[in-house]
């Protein structure tokens, strides 16, 4: 891979390779872009096949996040972490802690919080090392797990996703295909349940396919049959890439709203949805609910505030599909184009002088004192 092309094409800011051989720690902190204030942004542990599937994975992801930011109106910028290790095996104090003090070295630039992989006792470790942490324990002021406000955000983005296929956001009697059941596609499974959606259901865990059988009375497909289910809503809850040349011609259903990271293989790929009049609604603008809760902490964390922020997701997606209607764009074209042009606005915007603490002129005085 040519390393510096790649940050060209996307206008990356750095990317930071983290080395402890006692600690057992290989991780790479990437930072997209910091327009809007500090990269915020999760930290995954996988067991990637090479290092550089692992550099494409920090980098893809770091620049989701700068637009999920974006999307969701928040001042911070797009940034991720990728250690490379098995989460089940490899986990130690050390690992963490290690990775802590490389995250405290970028002085703010980078606040990191759990992803796939990584959870809150992890946070807790690298809390040892750096202030620049959220979603640790709750004991310290701190917002938790942030699944559960991720599947809020994807319940309201349905909801509005389903207002603008059907005219009404109301989804009792829909059927709603889920591909994942865990952090986030269990919470998600029991609010439609709850609000009276069928569901049909996949996961390569049989024992939590038997559950949701039990409590939701749920359908459940084998995982290779998730896409071509005759169903309303497509919601896809595990993994990235899902979305592409071989899935996308089977699927029968109207529209997509999961929680996924990166869902489209490729950008072209929204477009072929797009043609086949399958609503999409951005993997980064329906799932930023546990970015909204997390950012929270920022500003003391307030479960109630955090809860009314992440409700907006349904109508910052009935403003994007808005837009991509009037644009007579696909809605994933819509979402790059606001993120960008609030991206765009704000670097304008601060590129008007104001003196800091290190132009102050008084430090004339304290040369000549
Ligand atoms: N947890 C959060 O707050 C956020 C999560 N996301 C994204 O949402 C997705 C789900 O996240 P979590 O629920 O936290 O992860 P998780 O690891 O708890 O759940 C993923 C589930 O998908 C299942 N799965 C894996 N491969 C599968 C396959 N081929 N077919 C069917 N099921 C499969 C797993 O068995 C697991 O139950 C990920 O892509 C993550 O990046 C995005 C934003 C925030
Ligand atoms: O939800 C989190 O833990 C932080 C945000 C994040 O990394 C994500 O939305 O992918």
């Amino acid at each position: 891979m040519e390393l510096f092309s790649y940050l060209e094409r996307h206008d990356y800011e750095q990317v930071v390779f983290c080395h402890d051989g006692a600690a057992g720690l290989k991780a790479i902190i990437a930072i997209h872009d910091t327009t809007l204030g500090p990269a915020l942004g999760g930290c995954r542990m996988w067991t990637y096949a090479s290092e550089e599937e692992a550099l494409v994975d920090a980098l893809r992801l770091a620049r989701g996040m700068t637009y999920k930011a974006a999307a969701a109106g928040l001042n911070l910028g797009g940034g991720k972490t990728v250690i490379i290790g098995n989460p089940k095996t490899d986990k130690s104090e050390a690992l963490f802690r290690a990775l802590g003090r490389y995250i405290q070295s970028l002085g703010g630039r980078y606040i990191t919080a759990e992803d796939v992989g990584t959870n809150v006792h992890d946070m807790d470790l690298i809390h040892l090392e750096t202030e620049y942490v959220t979603g640790v324990s709750q004991a310290y002021g701190s917002s938790g797990n942030p699944s559960p406000m991720t599947a809020l955000g994807v319940f309201r983005g349905l909801q509005a996703t389903a207002k603008v296929v059907y005219g009404s956001d109301d989804v009792a009697g829909r059927t709603v295909a889920i591909q994942g059941l865990g952090s986030v596609g269990w919470a998600l499974a029991e609010l439609l349940h709850r609000h009276g959606a069928k569901l049909v259901v996949t996961d390569i865990h049989p024992d939590v396919l038997r559950r949701a059988e039990a409590e939701f009375g749920a359908q459940v497909v084998a995982p290779a049959e998730i896409f071509s289910v005759a169903c309303d809503i497509f919601s896809p809850c595990a993994l990235g890439a899902v979305l592409n040349d071989e899935t996308i011609p089977r699927l029968r259903c109207e529209a997509i709203a999961g929680s996924a990271n990166n869902q489209l293989a490729e950008d072209r790929h929204g477009d072929m949805l797009h043609e086949r009049g399958i609503l999409y609604a951005p993997d980064y603008v329906i799932n930023a609910g546990g970015l909204i809760n997390v950012a929270d902490e920022l500003e003391g964390y307030q479960p109630e505030r955090a809860r009314q922020k992440v409700e907006r997701i349904y109508d910052i997606l009935l403003n994007l599909y808005d837009l991509a209607e009037r644009e007579g764009i696909p809605s994933h074209r819509a979402a790059d184009r606001m993120a960008e042009a609030r991206i765009a606005q704000m670097r304008q915007v601060r590129s008007t002088f104001i003196r800091g603490e290190r132009d102050a002129l008084s430090r004339k005085g304290d040369a000549r004192g």
